[in-house]
């Protein structure tokens, strides 16, 4: 019984770090050399974990969990898609796929296999990684498999809670992610935690209108997939996407390496938006913003200047 998981980024190796106190797992990653993990400098994982860059000895793992950038799971399925088919598949990827508009869990519905699910929820990865207490998600169809990976992933200081709604749960990671884009450009530009707490409030509403044309129950996006991840990552400059908006609320530079997975979503679900008719001001401004369209002041006057309605 030994899990692999797929990308060692900060978050593929935060969760090796986490299940490999556990018993064993694989932590695979494209280019990887070495024990070091280049996304989360310093970290010691336990002699458990077996790293390495040769998919191959991920084969005998019982279970997969597929921690690669939400832009490259679409390329990653079609190149490696055999290897993966037959066994359970957790996607650990918060996005909407920008050429498909799929989510992570459509993505490996592609491969045809047992019922994929996506662990999501608040957790930085360096918190993670040295063992704090975390509180995530874990969504898939199939209630069965649901259980069974929720026990197989939970540890004594991650709690797992399940949920069928997978819909539901990938649209919160996915959408909490171009709030807190929106909330750093908020605090960057100066304009304050009262607007920042006004930002997030009505950015869940757009979340909540988005993900109910979707599918999702409410009750998801109020859980920790959605509200949870909402308040972590507008609130703290520890997250990328946060972080990323407020060198754009500053005017300053961002390093283009680092992973900010709102940048393309909001560009996705404001482009699904558009399509089906749906009101969502908040993903819209950044996705013009981020492409350079308009500046940081038209964004926030266009937030500002919509008509006065009821709540
Ligand atoms: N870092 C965090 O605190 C958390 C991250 N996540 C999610 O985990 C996912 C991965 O993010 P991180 O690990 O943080 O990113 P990261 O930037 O730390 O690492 C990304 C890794 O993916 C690899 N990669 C990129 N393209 C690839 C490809 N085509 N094939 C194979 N490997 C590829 C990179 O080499 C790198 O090792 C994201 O969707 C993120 O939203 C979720 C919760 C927490
Ligand atoms: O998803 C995360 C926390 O739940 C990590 O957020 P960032 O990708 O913005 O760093």
């Amino acid at each position: 019984m030994k899990i692999a998981i797929l990308g060692s980024g900060a978050f593929g190796a935060a969760l090796a770090a986490a299940l490999g106190r556990e018993g064993p797992v694989v932590l695979w990653g494209r280019g990887q050399a070495g024990r070091e993990i280049r996304r989360l400098p310093g970290l010691v994982l336990p002699g458990s974990v077996t790293v390495t860059a040769d998919l191959a000895q991920t084969d005998d793992a019982d279970l997969l969990l597929l921690s690669v950038p939400m832009q490259a799971l679409g390329r990653f399925v079609a190149d490696h898609g055999a290897r993966l088919a037959s066994r359970p598949l957790v996607a650990c990827c918060k996005g909407v796929d920008l050429t498909t508009g799929l989510g992570p869990v459509e993505i490996l519905d592609t491969l045809g296999g047992p019922a994929p699910a996506v662990l999501t929820g608040p957790s930085f990865a360096a918190d993670i990684a040295i063992g704090l207490p975390t509180a995530l998600t874990l969504a898939c169809r199939d209630d069965a498999l649901g259980a069974h990976l929720q026990a197989r992933l939970s540890t004594p200081v991650l709690r797992l809670y399940r949920t069928p709604d997978v819909i539901g749960a990938e649209l919160g990671g996915a959408l909490k992610n171009v709030m807190a884009i929106a909330a750093g450009v908020v605090i960057g530009a100066g304009l304050g935690d009262s607007a920042r707490a006004a930002l997030m409030t009505r950015g869940y509403a757009e979340m909540l209108r988005f993900a109910l044309a979707r599918g999702a129950r409410a009750e998801t996006l109020a859980g920790l997939s959605g509200f949870g991840d909402l308040v972590l990552t507008c609130t703290s400059a520890q997250s990328r996407n946060f972080s990323f908006g407020l060198s754009l609320g500053r005017g300053e530079s961002f390093d283009p390496a680092t992973t900010v997975e709102g940048a393309a979503t909001a560009r996705a679900v404001a482009e699904i938006g558009r399509t089906q008719a749906l009101d969502l001001p908040v993903s819209t401004a950044v996705a013009a913003l981020v492409d350079g369209r308009i500046t940081v002041t038209e964004a926030i006057q266009s937030l500002l200047s919509r008509p006065l309605k009821q709540e």
